[in-house]
């Protein structure tokens, strides 16, 4: 499918959030998990968060009215976004990864687009188009990885104070948090910075923001060290391993795409 159309009208009427496909609808959702990520490529560790998350004790009573909405975020908090794939592409690997959710593990699920970098804004135009994803009764669920709630948590990405900037998107979310091997946070640091969290030693943070907190070591050390850019990295460099980093559909779209060029 052509997305360039979907795209040029979302930029041209400033949306913020706009569903562009659903694997299959459903008019009872109790919970919403959302990966929000530039998915440049989509790889196993997001589908291991998708994963953690519905198997996670705290969901299980909503295990069979739940459905996943990945969020192509075309705007970052950090970073400028020149790189390739195209938006287009990734949408079309997005869509692979969301069918493949649907078909493994039988949830519904939705992909859509958010111009908005911060979680707090993204939580709001996602309640704006809660009928669209049949949710009145639901609960949002953010699903990230510790590099992702550690900048969540830093009053440096707001102008108000965090417990003002915030409030409402703890009022209304929790989150489900996965270690991941990264140079500047060791393991030991991720679960300590938890517990911390959990003691209610984080004078910034409010115990029942940290009681919404939910943090799972991935054991799996191959998924815990994936990213997107060590994905790129290695195709763009032939190292013919990073078919074991995504999905088997998403691998076979880059060897015959090759959006990012050198395979
Ligand atoms: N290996 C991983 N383990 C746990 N969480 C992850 C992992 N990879 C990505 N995530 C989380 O998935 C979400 C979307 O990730 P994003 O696509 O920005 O990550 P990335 O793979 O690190 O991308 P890039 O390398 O392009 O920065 C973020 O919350 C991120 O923390
Ligand atoms: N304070 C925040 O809400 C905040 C801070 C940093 C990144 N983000 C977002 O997290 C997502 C993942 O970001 P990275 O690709 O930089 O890991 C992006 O949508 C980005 O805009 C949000």
């Amino acid at each position: 499918m052509n997305w360039g159309k979907s795209l040029s009208e979302f930029r041209e009427f400033n949306k913020t959030f706009q569903i562009i496909h659903q694997t299959k609808t459903t008019s009872d959702t109790s919970r919403l998990f959302i990966l929000d990520s530039s998915f440049n490529p989509p790889h196993l560790a997001h589908y291991s968060l998708v994963k953690t998350s519905i198997d996670y004790e705290a969901y299980k009573n909503d295990r069979n009215c739940s459905t996943v909405l990945l969020l192509l975020s075309i705007s970052n908090a950090d970073k400028a976004d020149g790189e390739p794939a195209s938006l287009e592409q990734r949408i079309d690997m997005i869509i692979l990864l969301a069918e493949h959710i649907t078909k493994s593990l039988g949830l519904p699920a939705a992909v859509a687009l958010t111009s908005c970098p911060k979680f707090a804004d993204k939580c709001k135009a996602i309640q704006n188009h809660s009928r669209e994803l049949a949710l009145p009764k639901s609960r949002l669920t953010f699903l990230v990885g510790f590099d992702t709630i550690i900048r969540i948590l830093d009053q440096k990405y707001y102008t108000s104070p965090m417990s003002v900037a915030l409030r409402d998107l703890f009022q209304d979310s929790d989150f489900l948090v996965l270690t991941r091997e990264d140079k500047k946070y060791s393991i030991q640091y991720q679960l300590s910075y938890v517990k911390q969290l959990h003691a209610g030693s984080l004078k910034a943070i409010p115990n029942d923001w940290a009681s919404r907190i939910y943090m799972v070591v991935n054991d799996n050390l191959l998924e815990a060290d994936i990213s997107s850019s060590a994905v790129r990295s290695d195709i763009k460099n032939g190292k013919l391993h990073w078919q074991e980093k995504t999905i088997p559909e998403i691998a076979t779209y880059i060897k015959e795409k090759s959006p990012y060029i050198k395979l």
